[in-house]
């Protein structure tokens, strides 16, 4: 086959974000995306004009690096981008299987594909109002088909507002079977710019008071914990 297209490959750092925060993991950043998130963090991996800075990786070499970075002690590979799932990552996942690594994989549920089923969790999150997204509800049903039994699926969702707060709740109310991750979303994105933590807290507690004031128990509020400990900088 041809190489998979990869932003970077970084770790071990801790998952940040979700279910699995705290997590030691390596991150397997795919590049390009078929969304343009308005907010986006990783625009590095997403816009065209960064394509030359990503590198053409056949399995083999992706895995190679993989085990270099972890010196072949298993863990849970996250991947993510940009969409990894307009991309085809069966061949990475089959090699980890075989060594005893598990995978998680991050995507916006626009593309579904055959190799969600292998994975151990599958974290959507669907875009809401403030991204200027907008979901394409059959395709991210289609995603929670070809995962089918196979992966832990969870849903993770970005709020920066009201509106993209009950946008959160009407699509929750899509997924009740669902677990479900609320993260504030993050307005400073400059890699080379010092995080306001400060402004971070704020926001985490303006969320938490939304969904505490609001009698809504199902979800689970969470800040984005690498940024809090590393701010915006990449590969951590
Ligand atoms: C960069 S995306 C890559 C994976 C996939 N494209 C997606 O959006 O799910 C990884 C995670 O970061 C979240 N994210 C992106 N920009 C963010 C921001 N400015 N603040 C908070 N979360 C953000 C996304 O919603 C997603 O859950
Ligand atoms: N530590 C850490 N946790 C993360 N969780 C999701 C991330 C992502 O950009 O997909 C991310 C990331 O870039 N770093
Ligand atoms: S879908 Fe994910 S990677 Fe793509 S632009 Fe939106 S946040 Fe960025
Ligand atoms: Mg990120």
């Amino acid at each position: 086959m041809t190489g998979l297209r990869i932003a970077e490959i970084f770790g071990p750092t801790i998952q940040g974000e979700g279910a699995l925060i705290g997590e030691p993991t390596v991150f397997i950043r795919a590049g390009g995306c078929d969304y343009r998130c308005s907010w986006c963090d990783s625009p590095h991996a997403v816009d065209s004009v960064h394509r030359g800075d990503w590198a053409v990786m056949t399995p083999d070499q992706i895995w190679a690096r993989v085990r270099e970075l972890t010196g072949g002690r298993p863990l849970t590979v996250s991947i993510s981008g940009g969409n990894p799932a307009i991309q085809d990552f069966g061949q990475v996942i089959a090699r980890g299987w075989t060594e005893g690594y598990r995978f998680a994989c991050e995507t916006q549920g626009s593309v579904a594909r055959k190799w969600f089923a292998d994975l151990d969790m599958l974290v959507l999150s669907p875009k809401p109002p403030s991204s200027g997204e907008t979901v394409d509800w059959t395709a991210f049903d289609a995603c929670l088909a070809a995962a089918g039994t196979g992966p832990q699926m969870v849903m993770k969702i970005v709020i920066f507002d009201d509106l993209d707060y009950d946008w959160a709740k009407a699509a929750a109310a899509r997924y009740p079977a669902l677990p479900l991750y609320l993260q504030p979303g993050n307005p400073e994105t400059d890699p080379d710019t010092p995080v306001d933590l400060q402004a971070c807290i704020d926001r985490l507690h303006w969320l938490v008071e939304k969904v505490t004031g609001d009698g809504w128990f199902a979800p689970r509020v969470l800040p984005q914990l690498h940024v809090l400990i590393w701010g915006n900088k990449r590969g951590v």
